[in-house]
């Protein structure tokens, strides 16, 4: 049985892990309160009072566009926070499962990226989970570092939900049309990291880099469609107007990769898992969004 330390408890994969890791063992689930990631000495302390068999680490600083003027925070939260993590894991000889992004890529092209191809981040964000990354990998810690992208759940602050209460508030939305991967949904992260963990792996042999995403692709406004269209069979208020457009007509501090493809293949043949598709994730998960119907 695993005596698991997790961060970050409170966020959309956080809130799932805690629910699909229960009966791998002891989850020791903690918010930002119980394990301040910016406190290194915090850190340290946690880990070795503990003692954990396994550290699970879906913290982060998530903030895209507010990173660019406050680097700092990324950093900390996001680079020395998995360093000092991998550090510890290296010491006790454990595990350390991490998670990374799509904007470690630099966006160009349109092949789905694979986890060998040159990394080269557009923000301030994307720079610090890459550094996060590095960080972990030089720690020499047995570890797994699954890269994933465009995450959505029933809780929390995301695309899924921000769309549904547009939806209400306005008559016409437009939405970028031009940049490609897949929405995930929190649960199918959480699930895959459960069953990784459970098949018991020779974590030195498995160490590594490995996308996580849904299956398939879309755009944003593809994403957006896809919303509405379940939200108005269940009678909930959609924008009348729903028009895809470029990147550039839509502005924002951080600059986001327009190719955000990611293979599977490598988490399908080292571990036998291939998530659903992001369609079928979709309305799994709107299943458990409780529809706001107008005049009720
Ligand atoms: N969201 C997305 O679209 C994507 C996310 N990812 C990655 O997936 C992982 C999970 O993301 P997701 O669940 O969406 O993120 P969320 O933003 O939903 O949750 C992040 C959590 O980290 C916590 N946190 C932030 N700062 C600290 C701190 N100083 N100390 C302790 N906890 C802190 C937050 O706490 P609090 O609740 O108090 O703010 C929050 O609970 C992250 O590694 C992220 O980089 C990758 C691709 C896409
Ligand atoms: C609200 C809105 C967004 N958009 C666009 C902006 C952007 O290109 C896209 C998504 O916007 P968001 O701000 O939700 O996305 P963003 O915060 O960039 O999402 C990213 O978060 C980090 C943490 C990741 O790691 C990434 O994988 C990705 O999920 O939709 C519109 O075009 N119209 C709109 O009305």
């Amino acid at each position: 049985m695993h005596n698991i330390l997790l961060t970050g408890v409170n966020g959309q994969v956080g809130f799932e892990l805690r629910r699909s890791l229960q009966g791998l063992g002891h989850v020791h689930a903690t918010d930002r309160e119980q394990l301040d990631l910016c406190d290194p000495a915090a850190i340290r302390d946690m880990v070795r009072a503990l003692k954990p068999t396994l550290i699970v680490n879906p913290a982060a600083y998530t903030a895209v566009d507010k990173a660019e003027t406050d680097q700092a925070a990324a950093d900390a939260i996001n680079a020395t926070a998995p360093a000092i993590l991998a550090e510890e894991a290296k010491r006790l000889g454990i595990p350390l499962i991490h998670y990374s992004t799509d904007y470690v890529y630099s966006g160009e092209g349109s092949a789905p990226w694979r986890e060998t191809d040159p990394v080269a981040p557009t923000n301030v964000y994307g720079a610090s989970k890459l550094a996060g990354e590095e960080a972990i990998r030089a720690s020499g810690c047995q570890h797994l570092i699954l890269r994933t992208s465009w995450v959505y759940g029933a809780h929390g602050k995301n695309f899924l939900l921000t769309m549904l209460k547009l939806g209400r508030e306005r008559d016409a939305l437009n939405i970028v049309a031009d940049q490609i991967g897949a929405p995930t949904w929190s649960r199918s992260i959480a699930d895959i990291t459960a069953h990784i963990v459970a098949a018991r792996p020779d974590w030195q042999a498995v160490s590594g880099i490995y996308h996580l995403v849904n299956g398939g692709e879309t755009s944003w406004h593809g994403f957006a469609e896809a919303i509405f269209k379940l939200a108005a069979a269940r009678g909930e208020k959609v924008p009348a107007s729903l028009s895809g457009i470029a990147t550039e007509a839509y502005p924002t501090p951080a600059k986001r990769p327009k190719n955000s493809r990611l293979t599977l293949d490598k988490l399908r043949d080292t571990f036998g898992l291939v998530p659903p598709s992001w369609d079928t994730a979709l309305e799994l998960c709107l299943d458990e969004v409780p529809p706001v119907i107008q005049g009720q």
